[in-house]
């Protein structure tokens, strides 16, 4: 990518992708950001790259998004509490240091793979299925067997794939998954929303993202929801909530351990914050306050962009000629390059540099105003347009109460007090070291147990 925006910095080029992929120069970007599905298509486009028609990725109901956009959104403030405890009861579990055992090292990826699918169910299933093993562990594995489930059908020539699918290891793995949180769902959650006889009042923290598909899906009157949409609707809030945003946390942590000079300052800035916090308690506004937490975060996730080198891919649904040129074709998979990958107006040595609290420091200085949420041409960790990212706010605000929470009880620092480890690569994701481990240490008095 970087070769590519560098030589070609205000033309299209091919990336070799495993989807050969047209990048368009960043300049054009304001052309395509807002482009409606008839010129190109966002769900073309996963449907295509992430086998669709088994994976169900590209296949997002109208209704989905409006919750995820309407009712996630307008609630995350409601929510942190419950964000909160669920954060501190999977500490407790992962991280329980006494005054023998003071060190916990563990592995990033896979405990912050755990929090957030407990966070994330805990909101849109709530207790006790969020906590649920085989809940979690379909939760979880549902995509990771859909990106297996590509690359073995990948291995095989278009016309015959509709013939080996249903015999594909991953396939069946990933229909399992699928009947599991269907039944699931069925038993502890939608058999009861959709009866027409049930007249008890239902317990709002439990089965919400159900309750606010249901509004979406029959506004006016009793008209029948299906049972299959709701599920379906269930496994790709899923899957689109949880990697990437495990992914993200990941990098966060991995940034704060490499460097622990951030992490006092961090911290005084969070005490700040909450001064005058009773019990402990958390709100938006106190959050709003942590801008140098904010452009951190904001950093970490420019440097390692957890959406991959790419981003706003899309298909052409029509024959589109960009400003730029030249027509491209009716079918064509276009995107663009994420901003750490851009050479056309930087240098290799600028975008590589992190620095912390850039973002910060733009803001106070009555430079640029954006923050992590605000999804920009700078900025283009949540996308850019009208499909940027839907769950943002409660993306970030999860991590933030994440780092907030592990920040104010640990110190933490790369195991072994390693440097950081490089990124891994393959087709256009970037994802962290999965072996890498940081140490968790008390920053209080442990006493003797
Ligand atoms: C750190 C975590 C996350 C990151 C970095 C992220 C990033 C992105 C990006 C880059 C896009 C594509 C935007 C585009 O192509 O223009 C996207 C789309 C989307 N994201 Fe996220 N996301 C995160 C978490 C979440 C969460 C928690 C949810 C839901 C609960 C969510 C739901 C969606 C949906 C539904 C779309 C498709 C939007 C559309 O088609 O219009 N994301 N996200």
């Amino acid at each position: 990518m970087e070769e590519g925006t560098a030589k070609y910095a205000d033309r299209p080029f091919v990336l070799p992708l495993l989807d050969p992929t047209v990048i368009l120069p960043s300049n054009v970007i304001d052309e395509v950001k807002s482009l409606p599905e008839t010129r190109v298509s966002i769900d073309a486009n996963n449907k295509r790259r992430f086998f669709g028609q088994y994976t169900l990725m590209g296949t997002k109901s109208p209704e989905l998004l409006s919750a995820i956009k309407q009712d996630l959104h307008r609630n995350v403030s409601n929510l942190l509490t419950e964000m909160m405890e669920e954060i501190r009861v999977t500490t407790d579990s992962l991280i329980s240091l006494t005054s023998e055992s003071p060190v916990k090292s563990l592995l990033v990826y896979e405990s912050m793979l755990r929090y957030i699918t407990l966070v994330t169910g805990r909101i849109i299933v709530g207790l006790p299925l969020s906590r649920n093993e085989a809940w979690v562990g379909s939760a979880i594995n549902y995509a990771v067997e859909s990106m297996k489930a590509g690359h073995q059908l990948r291995t095989y020539p278009v016309a015959l794939r509709p013939w080996v699918a249903p015999f594909l290891s991953a396939v069946r793995r990933l229909k399992d998954h699928q009947s599991k949180i269907m039944t699931i769902l069925h038993e502890t959650v939608l058999q009861e929303r959709l009866s027409p006889a049930n007249s008890t009042k239902v317990d709002e923290t439990q089965g919400r993202l159900a309750s606010w598909l249901i509004q979406h899906y029959r506004p006016m009157s009793n008209k029948d929801v299906s049972e299959w949409n709701l599920c379906k609707d269930h496994i790709l809030a899923l899957f689109a909530g949880i990697h990437i945003a495990t992914n993200a946390v990941t990098q966060v942590l991995l940034d704060l351990a490499a460097r622990p000079e951030y992490q006092q300052q961090l911290l005084e800035e969070i005490d700040s914050a909450t001064s005058e916090s009773e019990n402990n308690t958390l709100s938006l506004g106190m959050i709003a306050k942590m801008s140098k937490l904010d452009s951190f975060i904001q950093e970490s996730l420019r440097v390692n962009p957890p959406g991959g080198v790419v981003t706003l891919m899309r298909e052409t649904t029509a024959p589109f000629r960009p400003s730029c040129g030249p027509l491209i074709p009716k079918g064509t998979l276009i995107a663009f390059s994420n901003n750490r990958f851009d050479m056309a107006t930087r240098t290799k040595a600028d975008v590589d540099h992190f620095d912390a609290f850039r973002f910060d420091r733009e803001r106070s200085s009555g430079g640029s105003k954006h923050h992590l949420l605000t999804p920009s041409p700078d900025s283009l960790t949540w996308g850019y347009g009208i499909h940027a990212c839907p769950g943002r706010s409660f993306a970030a605000t999860e991590i933030k109460v994440i780092v907030i929470h592990l920040l104010t009880h640990f110190h933490l620092r790369l195991k072994g007090g390693k440097e950081r480890p490089p990124n891994q690569s393959f087709d256009f994701q970037i994802m962290p070291d999965m072996s890498a481990e940081i140490e968790f240490s008390s920053r209080t008095n442990l006493g003797n147990h």
